[in-house]
């Protein structure tokens, strides 16, 4: 809920549609969610680049990026995870306003956080992406030491270990980069963004 009144909404004379056309691509919000160490930051940074060579305009939001900056007074609490992924949620319905193609990497563990990511844009615009990984994988995989920290309790309320990651239920794509490699993940992806129109003719 706004905390100001007396604010009105002023219209642009160029069109979302018009920005699209301009592109010749859909906008859309690519949205990585799994556990820390599934791989949402490496599949994200090589569909980036795959997407690029297709001519795709795109930007990317990374969790440990984001909280550098536009949301670092936000720490891992249930309600600073709800206001990350809202802040992060309306930055990418600008970004799709713009007519990117937004690379949205985050934990984002909560169901209710991510579906209201959702509810914020056209239907179509938003793909939800489940990075799906054996917990006992990402842990081996432990690329920042941050398990091995949270097993010792250095680190509390660390998602996977003593914080909840609830799965996504009907996601549009799911990933398992415990079985597949980083190449596939992606071709993964950008076929199902072909088949789905998004990547225009
Ligand atoms: N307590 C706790 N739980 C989970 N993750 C933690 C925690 N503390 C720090 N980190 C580091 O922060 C990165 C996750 O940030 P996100 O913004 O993606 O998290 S969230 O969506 O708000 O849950 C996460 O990055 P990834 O490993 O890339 O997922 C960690 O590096
Ligand atoms: N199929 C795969 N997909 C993604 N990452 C993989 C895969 N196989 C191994 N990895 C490794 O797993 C780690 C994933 O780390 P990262 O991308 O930072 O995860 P996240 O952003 O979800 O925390 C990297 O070290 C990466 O090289």
């Amino acid at each position: 809920m706004s905390k100001a009144s007396n604010i009105v909404w002023h219209e642009s004379n160029v069109t979302k549609e018009e920005r699209q056309k301009m592109k010749g691509h859909s906008s859309a919000v690519i949205w990585f969610t799994g556990l820390s160490g599934a791989g949402k930051s490496t599949v994200s940074v090589d569909l980036e680049k795959e997407l690029h060579k297709l001519g795709v305009h795109t930007y990317r939001l990374d969790g440990d990026n984001v909280r550098h900056g536009l949301n670092n007074n936000l720490g891992f609490s249930a309600e600073d995870r709800a206001e990350n992924i809202r802040r992060v949620g309306e930055v990418s319905k600008l970004m799709a306003d713009a007519g990117l193609v937004t690379l949205s990497a985050f934990i984002s563990p909560y169901r209710e956080d991510r579906d209201n990511v959702r509810k914020m844009m056209n239907e179509q615009e938003f793909v939800e992406v489940y990075v799906k990984c054996d917990l006992g994988v990402c842990e081996d995989r432990d690329p920042k030491g941050l398990y091995k920290k949270a097993r010792a309790g250095e680190i509390k309320g660390f998602t996977g270990i003593d914080d909840p990651y609830e799965e996504p239920n009907k996601p549009e794509i799911t990933v398992e980069t415990d079985k597949h490699s980083v190449e596939e993940c992606v071709k993964q992806i950008v076929d199902y963004l072909k088949q789905n129109g998004y990547l225009g003719e």
